[in-house]
This record gives structure tokens, sequence and C-alpha cells, in this order.
């Protein structure tokens, strides 16, 4: 996997996303690459959930561009390269669908016209229920599971996929010390393999082990580095004062120490 490390995989160059008036991204650059785990940090509503929907072609930016794999983000998504762990998926608690049958949905994007599982595809999906904890649990149904078991399900569902990316937004939320434990090993092993990975967590402490690169987001790029650097007092201060001003500061910082925001493409 060694030769795959350290291409970009994911390329967004100046994108823009605007929702009516409100500004999601301006100026947002960043690369991602194959065989890294890169955590995003940003305040509330700093666009890191429109981030990954660029990526997955769920919003269309209004300016700017996005390659994944060095092409469109439509071809990535057609040929199932692209895997999604929501921060939270609706769920309808009466509708009867097994752990397994979510699970199988992961390799949908990769069955022929009948539709129809082969072995492959079996298999694929019981190692992703077996990486996740969750293949004890596959004839339950998924409405009937706790908040943490459910994460994991999606997350397995997210593995069977097989893709190149994964992103996950807020993998910890609601979940307990356990299953977060398991949760930094199955992608921490992913990346392994080569996969390019995105997670977004309001759970620092859960980073510095988990991540390669974080980069601090407020609708771009304020800074990227090592999670130690990143996450130091003083590049967080800086990034979620950012948030409250409405823009990076380019300013030197209070304790007089400079800091210096990452430059979108102008
Ligand atoms: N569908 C939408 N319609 C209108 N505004 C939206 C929509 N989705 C997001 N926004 C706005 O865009 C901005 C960025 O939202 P986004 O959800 O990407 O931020 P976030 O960093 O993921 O937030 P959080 O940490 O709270 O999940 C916010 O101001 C939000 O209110």
């Amino acid at each position: 996997m060694s030769a795959l490390v350290e291409q970009p995989v994911v390329v967004l160059h100046d994108v823009r996303v605007r929702y009516g008036t409100v500004t999601a991204l301006e100026h947002a650059s960043v690369s991602l690459a194959a065989g890294r785990v890169t955590g995003l940090v940003g305040v509330n509503g700093s666009g890191k959930s429109t981030l990954m929907k660029s990526i997955l072609g769920l919003v269309s930016p209004d300016g700017g561009s996005v390659q994944v794999l060095g092409g469109s983000v439509d071809a990535a998504r057609k040929a199932s390269k692209i895997a999604y762990v929501a921060q939270s998926e609706a769920i309808d608690e009466k509708f009867p669908i097994s752990v397994r049958q979510v699970v199988e949905m992961g390799r949908y994007g990769a069955l022929g016209v009948t539709r129809r599982l082969r072995a492959p595809d079996v298999l694929r999906c019981n190692e992703a229920m077996r990486r996740t904890g969750v293949l004890e649990l596959e004839h339950r149904s998924i409405g009937e599971l706790s908040g943490g078991q459910r994460k994991r399900v999606f997350l397995a569902r997210a593995i069977a996929q097989d893709a190149a990316v994964m992103l996950l937004d807020e993998p910890f939320s609601g979940v307990d010390a356990t299953s977060q434990a398991a949760i930094v090993g199955v992608i921490r092993q992913l990346a392994a393999e080569g996969v390019c990975v995105l997670v977004s967590s309001h759970d620092i402490s859960s980073l510095p082990e988990l991540c390669d690169t974080v980069v601090l987001w407020y609708h771009r790029a304020l800074f990227e580095g090592p999670p130690a650097e990143a996450l130091n007092d003083h590049n967080l201060a800086q990034a979620f004062a950012a948030g409250v001003r409405g823009g990076a500061s380019d300013t030197p910082g209070d304790d007089g120490r400079s800091w210096t925001p990452m430059g979108g493409a102008k």
C-alpha cells in the first residue's frame, strides 16, 4: 500500500458554497491523501458537513472545483468510491430492517443487474461486521439498537462498500469509550490499507491517536498540521476566535506569537 500513501485522492480548490445568503465554504482549498486520516475541527456552522457534502456531490459548489481520484465527483460516486457515515441517520424504528440488511446496502453499488449478493459480497459484509464488532447483532432490527451500536453498523456498511474515500461526520457522538476505541482502531486499519479518511469531530481528545493530520476549519482551512501542533492551545484559540469573529486572524496572537492562517486561493 505504500505506493498509495501521500497521493492526493480528494482535491478541493477555491470552493465556494452558499445557501441563499449564508456562506458555508469560501476559498476552501484542501488536499486529502490516500492512507491518511485527516481530522476536521471547527465551530458549529463552520462548514464541515458542507465540505463533506461537496466531496459526496450532495451540494454543488457555486465556485471552485472538487476532484476525487483525479476525476469528477460524479464519476467517483457512480463507481461507489466514496463512503459516508452521517452524523445521525433517520431510522424508521417500525420498519423491520436487520443489521445485516443495512450492511448489505454497502454492496449495492457493486452489484450487477440482478442486484443479488454473491459469495464475495457476503464475505465482505461479514468481514465489515466482524471488524466493527456487530456480527453478533446481524439479525437484530436496526431500530432496536443503541446509538453506539447503530454508529458501528453504519460504519460497517461504509466498510462493506470498499471505497477509496471514507467520510465520517462526528463518528464519536453518542458513543461510549469502548465503542470509541473500537472505531479508532478500525479507522486506523482502513488508513493502513490505503483508504483516504476524513473525520470531523468535536471530541478533540480522540484526534491525536486517530489522525495523521488535523485541519482547523472555518469556511476554509485555517491551519493544517500534525495533531500535536494543530491542536495546541494557541492554534485552537485562534481558530475558535475566528469562528466568533467570522474570519481568520492574520495578526499575532495575544501571547505575541505569530499565527499565519492558510491562504485560500485568490
Ligand atoms: N440546507 C441548508 N440550508 C441553509 N443553510 C444551511 C444548510 N445547510 C447548512 N447551512 C448553513 O451553512 C453553514 C454551514 O453548515 P454546516 O452544517 O456545513 O456546518 P458544520 O460545521 O457541519 O456545523 P456543526 O458542527 O454544527 O455540525 C451554517 O451556517 C448552516 O446554518
